[in-house]
């Protein structure tokens, strides 16, 4: 067999070497972007381009890898010349080990700085101050639906939405030793005992489920305690040594999280965008539907729409609207502003590739 593999291998390596020289000349070049943004202080981020690079990668992919596969590799490519030019610093929900730190990898690449923050309010605060480049934080859940504390801190937040990730979630359950025996409490963030009430309520329906933090801070009082188990993620159970007992255990199969990126720098258009907005009318017959006509009137297509008490006690409530489109594409500039002038409230949270 080694006779067969050999010539392979020479192969491989003849073309890892090419791969190495193609690697490096796109360094250098990532360098020279990095010094003539760096005259003008322009942003070294910047997402429309990256989605660019990424969906002209699938859509000049013949095989046999994957176009994920291939998105992944570029990611880390980009991520890698990204940081000669400067290593962005971004914050997100921690600990480590949560999903949020997923999304952010899974946006940015793992060459930057990220940073774990307590609470969505922290790290709303190091992106306005600041302190990160970026936030990241949840927004919206596919089974739990909306992230109220992330909406209700984008409406009074100077920053804006500069992309969107989402990703898969999947709830594992875990202990020290691999089993349940003995355990007397099931610890996970209250939107994971949600998301897999279903399943726990048919398999462990007498043992005590308590709310805590994050799934990741189960998972750290799981390695501390055998008679306590953690629903998380699987970044958690590698990085607090537990042992999976089930795995997939969340109620709906396609269950995922979306993320919003937010920062201080508007992206500009990638040509696939989406407009993220907050609206509100007042609480009288029709209103709702005469607010949406100024995109029907201009063929903007809606893609969410999702409702928000507005706290008054009043009934009134503010609306987060996506549309297709990005706020400097003429139709989405001009039903935007027939649209600004019928409403009690209207801000764009920000237009990002899609
Ligand atoms: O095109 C740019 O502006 C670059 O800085 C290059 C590059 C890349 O590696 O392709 C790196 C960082 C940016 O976010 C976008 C793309």
């Amino acid at each position: 067999m080694e006779k067969l593999l050999k010539p392979l291998r020479d192969q491989i390596d003849a073309i890892d070497v090419q791969l190495l020289d193609l690697l490096n000349r796109r360094a250098r070049v990532a360098q020279e972007v990095g010094h003539v943004k760096n005259k003008v202080d322009a942003p070294v981020f910047r997402p429309e381009r990256e989605a660019q690079v990424l969906r002209g990668i699938a859509d000049r992919n013949p095989g046999p890898l994957g176009n994920n596969e291939l998105q992944t590799i570029f990611r880390e490519i980009m991520s890698a010349c990204r940081s000669l030019e400067k290593k962005v610093i971004v914050a997100y929900l921690g600990p480590e080990g949560t999903f949020s730190e997923q999304a952010v990898y899974q946006h940015f690449g793992k060459s930057i700085n990220a940073i774990p923050c307590a609470s969505i309010d922290e790290v709303f605060r190091a992106a306005e101050a600041g302190t990160a480049d970026f936030g990241v934080v949840p927004i919206e859940n596919s089974t739990e639906g909306a992230i109220s504390r992330t909406l209700d801190l984008l409406m009074q937040t100077p920053l804006t939405i500069s992309s969107e990730v989402s990703i898969p979630i999947h709830h594992n359950l875990m202990t020290l030793s691999g089993n349940m025996d003995g355990v007397r409490s099931i610890c996970a963030h209250s939107q994971a005992l949600a998301q897999c009430q279903g399943w726990l309520n048919q398999h462990y329906p007498n043992i005590m489920r308590q709310a805590v933090a994050s799934n990741a801070e189960a998972a750290r009082l799981a390695s501390e305690d055998p008679a306590v188990a953690a629903i998380a993620g699987e970044i958690a159970s590698q990085h607090y040594g537990l042992q999976v007992v089930s795995a997939h255990i969340q109620d709906e199969p396609q269950n995922r999280t979306r993320f919003a990126v937010i920062g201080h720098k508007e992206t500009e258009p990638s040509g696939k965008d989406q407009t993220s907005l907050v609206l509100s009318v007042q609480n009288k017959a029709g209103a709702v539907y005469k607010m949406l006509a100024p995109l029907e009137k201009f063929g903007v297509s809606m893609t969410r729409f999702e409702s928000r008490p507005a706290k008054t006690g009043a009934w009134e409530y503010y609306f987060f609207v996506d549309i297709e489109g990005h706020v400097k594409e003429e139709k989405i500039r001009l039903a935007l502003a027939e649209l600004k002038d019928s409403v009690a409230y209207f801000k764009v949270l920000g237009s990002y590739p899609i």
